[in-house]
């Protein structure tokens, strides 16, 4: 057989491959109508066990793992669609969440209010606060627990959070606070951070013996702190420490924190960006209370629990690519306290009001233990 016959003959196969695949989601519907009947999950393991065990005999023995990898994707297909027609007539599925969420299309995101936002006039989280809102009203807190407590109780509209850096990673605390207090994001902000070793004017560099700043700026700038060779104390944020800093009149102290925080605190600038990476960006987040989505969201975050167990990632990598979702961020931590569950941070480039999107949130509680929409928002740059 040359080439042409070969290529005919995989098209053959191919047209009828396709259209007994699609027979087969068809079917999805009516079982998911006979599932919704009589109350059984989805998901039935002993069945998909026996189908697996069965495609591995049919085919030949050097096929097997090749027939089990593709009737376990087209199963988890046909899992996907049945959990989209069941959502449908669900009005607590997180799809129907979504729907619900998105604000009219005339909505604009708001230019003031007030905002509750960590450490002090100078901070970068004040610096973001001022790229997101063009006329915000400011109120400080020390941690991050209280500014969701601040606009829960109304005190605030909304809040500031830095929720990722680009040497530090993820800020886990907030990414925590989100899921306990049921907040979602609704706009977010890349930030270029540069931090400088700042000291009071009469200090030179060989007088340092101690730099306080935030921990994720000490981290960020990790190497140069090493090298120096002074201890290091964490407090709040940057800004805390450079008015500490001035506040104290001690020469052997040194604090790492912004240009704007060496005008604002009459301190200067002993050496300047200390920061590990010379691109090194901070994703600041705003926070709101319950789901609300604004017009022009194209970027969705996502947390998700996963058991530890092989094909756990991948089951839910599968539903992106099926989906044609392009994945921006993915970051893994193990939950304390847990047999090694995990949680996944996922940020995923879609439409808010894509129709993938209604579709995959559909089909999450089948790959995943739990599962939050964190938010669907724009990303300012
Ligand atoms: C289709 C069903 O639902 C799910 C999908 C299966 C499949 O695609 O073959 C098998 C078992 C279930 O997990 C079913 O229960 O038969």
């Amino acid at each position: 057989m040359d080439l042409s016959d070969i290529r005919k003959r995989l098209d053959e196969i191919d047209t009828e491959i396709i259209r007994l695949a699609c027979e087969r989601l068809d079917l999805a519907e009516d079982v998911a109508r006979a599932k919704a009947q009589s109350g059984k999950p989805i998901f039935d393991p002993g069945r998909e066990r026996e189908k697996l065990a069965c495609a591995a005999q049919i085919a030949t023995t050097s096929r097997a793992p090749q027939a089990i990898a593709l009737m376990s994707l087209l199963m988890s297909m046909n899992r996907a669609e049945q959990a989209h027609i069941l959502a449908h007539h669900d009005s607590h599925a997180t799809s129907q969440l979504l729907k619900r969420s998105l604000l009219p299309a005339d909505t604009v995101f708001p230019q003031t209010g007030t905002i509750a936002c960590p450490g002090t006039e100078g901070s970068f989280s004040q610096q973001a606060a001022c790229k997101l809102f063009r006329a915000p009203s400011l109120v400080y807190f020390d941690n991050f627990q209280a500014i969701f407590q601040a606009v829960s109780e109304g005190l605030a509209d909304f809040g500031i959070l830095p929720i990722e850096n680009s040497t530090a990673g993820s800020v886990r605390e907030v990414y925590d606070l989100l899921d306990t207090w049921g907040f979602s994001i609704v706009r977010s902000l890349r930030l270029k951070v540069s931090h400088h070793l700042l000291a009071l004017p009469t200090a030179k560099i060989s007088d340092i013996r101690e730099i306080i700043s935030h921990e994720q700026a000490l981290a960020q700038s990790a190497a140069f702190i090493q090298k120096l060779g002074v201890r290091t104390r964490v407090v709040a944020n940057t800004a805390l420490a450079a008015e500490e800093l001035a506040r104290s009149g001690r020469t052997d102290l040194g604090a790492l924190a912004s240009r704007t925080c060496a005008d604002l605190y009459g301190l200067q600038i002993l050496q300047e960006n200390v920061q590990d990476s010379q691109s090194n960006y901070t994703r600041f987040v705003v926070i709101a209370p319950g789901t609300q989505i604004y017009p022009g969201s194209t970027r969705t975050s996502l947390l998700l629990r996963l058991q530890h167990e092989p094909g756990s990632l991948y089951r839910v990598l599968e539903r992106f690519f099926a989906l044609d979702i392009n994945l921006v961020k993915l970051e893994s931590r193990p939950i304390p306290g847990t047999d090694f569950t995990f949680n996944f941070y996922f940020d995923l480039d879609c439409p808010a009001s894509s129709p993938a999107l209604e579709r995959l949130l559909d089909s999450l509680s089948d790959v995943s233990v739990s599962y939050r929409l964190l938010g669907c928002y724009q990303e300012m740059v």
